[in-house]
């Protein structure tokens, strides 16, 4: 049986947008991956000077965000790891859901691109995956630090000019965010009264 190719999606999807769907829904095509799996943050320690939205929360966005793709699904796996999450634990613990070998691929936009060698324990991290890049307007495809032995495939998608942040702005300034993020998504920030300030 040929080895399977996993996409691995971390984000901190607070909330899930477009921008989202389409990077992965490219990558998946660009690199035939078998299945993208979506990977809410626990704790981004990266974003704790944010305002970061309760976990189950996010989780929820994300799952409804996926639902209607067979290629996607959701992994629980970094907000059920206490302490603050790092992607070499992320990869390990999607490894681990499943039976036989995988090749995982780490897919990121530019601009988190940009920030890797800032991330925890990233040669490790780089020997366990390769990464999928993704342009992203206002970011150019920076040099990349490959001296830790980082293996990357950019991958035009088509741009997408929408951020998590613009999405929170947008709804605490009453302004629309439909066709920003699924309706399903923006049903459930209306809901549950999320990002009013
Ligand atoms: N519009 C986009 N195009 C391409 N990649 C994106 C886009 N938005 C987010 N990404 C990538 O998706 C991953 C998860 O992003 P994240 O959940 O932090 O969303 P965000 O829009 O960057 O959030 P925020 O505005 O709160 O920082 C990151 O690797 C990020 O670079
Ligand atoms: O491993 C790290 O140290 C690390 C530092 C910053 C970000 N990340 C990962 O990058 C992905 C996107 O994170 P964020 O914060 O931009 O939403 C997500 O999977 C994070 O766990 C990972």
């Amino acid at each position: 049986m040929p080895v399977r190719r996993i996409g691995v999606f971390g984000g901190t999807f607070d909330p899930p947008h477009l921008g989202h769907l389409v990077a992965a829904s490219e990558a998946a095509f660009r690199c035939m991956l078998d299945e993208v799996v979506f990977v809410p943050t626990g704790d981004p320690w990266q974003k704790q000077h944010l305002n970061v939205t309760e976990a189950a929360v996010r989780l929820g966005m994300t799952r409804l965000a996926v639902a209607s793709d067979p290629l996607f699904r959701v992994s629980t796996c970094d907000i059920d790891r206490e302490g603050p999450t790092y992607a070499v634990d992320t990869v390990a613990d999607v490894r681990a859901e499943y039976d036989g070998e995988v090749d995982l691929y780490f897919i990121i936009g530019a601009d988190s691109l940009a920030n890797l060698h800032t991330w925890h324990r990233v040669e490790e991290l780089c020997k366990a995956v390769r990464f999928i890049a993704l342009n992203r307007p206002g970011h150019s495809r920076s040099e990349v630090d490959t001296s830790f032995g980082v293996e990357v495939e950019f991958i035009d998608m088509p741009a997408v000019d929408v951020s998590s942040t613009e999405c929170r702005q947008r709804v605490r300034n009453g302004q629309p965010i439909r066709y920003l993020v699924t309706d399903s998504v923006g049903s459930y920030i209306r809901e549950h009264g999320l990002y009013r300030g």
